[in-house]
């Protein structure tokens, strides 16, 4: 029988971009915290059955929740890197969590997540051999920057895509990917990257555009327009259904190559 569903949500960063002295994560936006902005889309999903927040060592921000709107919340301490607390969050999961059952990673940062782009993930990355991540396409042309501030060049963007989370692993197998990369002094972003060190190549699932991540007030500012905009029933242009641009149809992984 499967364990159940638990997230990971990275939350000990400083918000040093973003600047001021809240970490971005309890900056309030509609009265609540931006972090219980990013709980509820998590737990929009009702097959979660938990989330373990990695927050800074005696963080005093820290609601202290041990239950969002009835759902269990574990705490942990985080580490200097996101990498680091993503392993801490691994680690703090409960035993009835198996080496080799899924779990999701999603950072705190990013609390527009939507319902369907999490049930989509949960689909074909529970299918999936390796796992997969919520990517959307570079829709923009991409300039290397030399360092006198000119143009390099331009990056061939037909194949690229923007990672974002939540990202979806086995258990284990990240676990010992992050540790891996930890363990070689290897700066990784986000857990596909770990998994890419192992030679793994995580499944690419679109996700819609503006599930953003808080970096700068201007981010938030956009986040606090999606939520008026979703409050007031708009849904953005019916054209565009989920707010994928449909521009990146992913090739599908039909041969099951990892
Ligand atoms: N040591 C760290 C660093 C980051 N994060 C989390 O990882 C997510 C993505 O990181 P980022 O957006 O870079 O957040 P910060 O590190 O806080 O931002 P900055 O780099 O501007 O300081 C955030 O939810 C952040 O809280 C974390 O848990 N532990
Ligand atoms: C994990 C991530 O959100 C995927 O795009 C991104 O790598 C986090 O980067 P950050 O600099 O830690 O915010």
């Amino acid at each position: 029988m499967r364990g159940g569903l638990w997230a990971v949500v990275p939350a000990a960063g400083r918000g040093a971009r973003f600047g001021g002295a809240l970490p971005k994560q309890y900056l309030p936006v509609a009265g609540e915290p931006l972090l219980a902005h990013t709980l509820r889309a998590l737990f929009a999903h009702p097959g979660l059955e938990g989330v373990v927040v990695a927050i800074a060592p005696d963080d005093p921000h820290w609601p202290g929740w041990t239950a969002f709107e009835g759902r269990p919340v574990r705490a942990c301490s985080g580490g200097a890197t996101r990498a680091a607390s993503v392993l801490a969050g691994l680690a703090a999961l409960p035993a009835g969590v198996r080496a080799d059952d899924f779990v999701l990673v999603h950072d705190a940062a990013r609390p527009n997540l939507r319902p369907a782009d999490l049930a989509a993930l949960l689909e074909r990355g529970r299918e999936d051999p390796v796992g997969a991540i919520l990517a959307a396409p570079v829709r923009d042309t991409l300039k290397r920057a030399g360092d006198d501030g000119g143009i390099d060049g331009t990056e061939p963007r037909e194949r690229l895509w923007r990672a974002l989370t939540p990202q979806l692993f086995r258990r284990l197998q990240l676990e010992r990917a992050l540790a891996a990369a930890a363990a070689a002094g290897a700066e990784v972003t986000d857990e596909a990257m770990a998994m890419e060190r192992q030679g793994l190549r995580p499944l690419l699932v679109e996700g819609a555009e503006d599930n953003l991540k808080v970096t700068t007030a201007a981010d938030l500012a956009l986040f606090e327009f999606l939520l008026r905009r979703r409050a007031g029933g708009e849904t953005g242009h019916p054209a565009v259904e989920g707010g994928r641009s449909g521009t990146g149809n992913p090739p599908s992984r039909a041969h099951g190559k990892t």
